[in-house]
Parts: structure tokens; sequence; C-alpha cells
């Protein structure tokens, strides 16, 4: 039977998407875990966003497929990062960012009135380009998700397997007290991903999650999204195209204005792209 907890995050989640399918409504039915589908997540329509009169993306159409890795590459400023704040709407955060057109989590236009931005970011959940744990033992920045949502049964079992999944529990398993801040950046950058997922989203948005790691840390995080991506849904931005190519199933190129130039899978934008411009970026012609 329910708890009265649990009935009350199944109220959460209803008061963040209608499931009316009248109104556009979430598809429940969609996997969780497992095998790949490839059946669309997250859809980006005639996507815009300024920053006051700056356009900063163009008439985005995106579609990300669910359980896979898709990467967004491009030179600095071409909007990468503002594409993946727009996914869990953390762009609502800086005041002269405006979105037009439509962005569909699983059918539901994440824009929509009656969607709740921090109900939703429950189940979009992101990771920075510098790790950020809070100034609180290893044990409580996993524990941090649950306890705002008040699910706190099973908490030791709930967090020692996030911190398995995030391929960090072997090394601070006997320090679970001790303070965050005195781990390593990847551990840092790894425990960051446990407190990610310990909430159990469905998607996790990665802003260059490696950038600011020594080369075995980003080996470690790429080994790890990859194994994320059996269960979870992961967008990931990255400069580093041997990154992109090495991780990702599909790979979205945008380039400077803001333009999304090629989306498709990741092996044929590196082998063979449409696009002339695609191909002198990923040769390095420009950057
Ligand atoms: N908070 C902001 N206020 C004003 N303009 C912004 C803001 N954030 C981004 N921009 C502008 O929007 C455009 C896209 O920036 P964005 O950070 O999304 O690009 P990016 O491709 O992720 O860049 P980088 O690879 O350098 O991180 C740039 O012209 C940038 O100056």
């Amino acid at each position: 039977m329910a708890t009265e907890t649990e009935a009350q995050d199944e109220a959460d989640e209803d008061s963040l998407i209608s499931t009316d399918p009248g109104k556009g409504g979430l598809d429940e039915n969609a996997d969780r875990g497992g095998v790949t589908s490839g059946k669309t997540i997250i859809h980006s329509r005639d996507l815009d966003v300024f920053y006051g009169e700056t356009q900063a993306l163009q008439h985005i159409d995106l579609e990300i497929p669910e359980n896979q890795v898709t990467a967004m590459i491009g030179p600095s400023g071409c909007g990468k990062s503002t594409f993946l704040r727009c996914i869990n709407r953390m762009n609502d955060l800086i005041d002269i960012a405006r979105v037009e057109g439509e962005l569909s989590f699983k059918g539901k236009n994440v824009y929509d009135d009656d969607v709740d931005p921090v109900a939703l970011r429950r189940r979009i959940g992101m990771v920075f380009q510098h790790p950020n744990p809070f100034p609180k033992s290893i044990y409580d920045n996993v524990a941090y998700g649950l306890r705002t949502q008040d699910k706190t049964d099973d908490m030791d079992a709930v967090i020692e397997e996030s911190l398995k999944k995030a391929a960090l529990w072997d090394e601070v398993k006997d320090r679970l007290d001790e303070s965050a801040l005195d781990l390593s950046g990847g551990q840092q950058q790894r425990l960051c991903i446990a407190r990610a997922i310990a909430v159990d989203p469905e998607v996790v948005l990665m802003d260059e999650p490696a950038s600011a790691l020594d080369p075995i840390a980003t080996s470690q995080i790429e080994d790890l999204i990859e194994e994320l991506s059996e269960e979870y849904t992961v967008v990931i931005v990255t400069h580093n195209m041997q990154q992109a190519a090495r991780i990702s199933d599909k790979t979205a190129v945008f380039l400077t204005g803001g333009e999304l130039v090629e989306f498709d899978d990741t092996d044929k934008i590196f082998e063979n792209p449409d696009s002339q411009r695609v191909e002198d970026y990923i040769t390095g012609k420009f950057g």
C-alpha cells in the first residue's frame, strides 16, 4: 500500500504535468531504464531564446531520444549551454532571458503555465562544469535532494546505490561522514552526479562536466556517462569533439549565431556530415 509520502509524491508529479492526453499530456508508458528505445523524450520546435535584444538561439528544431547520450557541440557562444538550460528551465533564473517556441518533455511543453519548474528539475537533473558539492559531508550531499523531497525511507540504501552508480562508492564508503570538499575534483564531480541521480530523474543534463578535470578523471566521467545512459537520457554540452565522438549516440552541431546546423547519429556527423560548415568545424578549419 502506498505510504502518505508516496501518495504526496504522486500528487506532486501530477501537479507538474497534466496526464490528460487532451491537454498534450505526458506519456507515462514510456520505458524507464534498460533497453535503448530511441523514442523522443525531449522535442524543441521553433525554439528561440533572447537575452534582452540579443538572440542566442534561432528556430531550433531538435528531437532528443530517450536512454541515449546526445552531445551538443559548436564554437564558443553558439548557444549550447543556453539550449541545455532551456530543457529544465534554468534560464528562468536569468532575468533578461526570454524563450519563445516550444520545448516539450514527454509531449508536454515545459513552458506551459501549469508546469512547476522545481518539479520539472526533479525529473531533469543537472551537473555543471565545475563540481559544486555543498560544504557538507559526502553522505549529506547525496541525501540533500532526498530530504527536501521527503524521500527518506531506505535512505542509506538509496545513497549507497547512487554512489555505486556514480562509480564512487568504493572510494568513499568508509568516509561518508567526511567533508565532500576534501574529495578530489574528479571525485567531487562523481559525487555531484550521485546527488543528481539519487532523486531518480529521467534526464541528466551535463554542461561540460569534465572540462575542469585531469585526463584520468575525465576518462572516469566518460565511462560513467556511457553507463548512465542505460538508465537515463543524458544530454551533454562539450567543447571536446573527441569526447562527443567517444561517448555520444547523437550529436547536434550549433554554429555561430545560435543556429542548429546539423543533428544526426554521431558516426554520421564525424564521418560524413551533410553540411560543409559542419565538416569545416569538425576538421578544425574554424573553432
Ligand atoms: N546570462 C546571460 N546574459 C546575457 N547574454 C548571455 C547570457 N548567457 C549567455 N549569453 C549569450 O548568449 C550566447 C550563447 O551563449 P551560451 O553560453 O549559450 O553559448 P555556448 O555555446 O554554451 O558557449 P561556451 O561554449 O563558450 O560556453 C552568447 O552570445 C552569450 O554571450
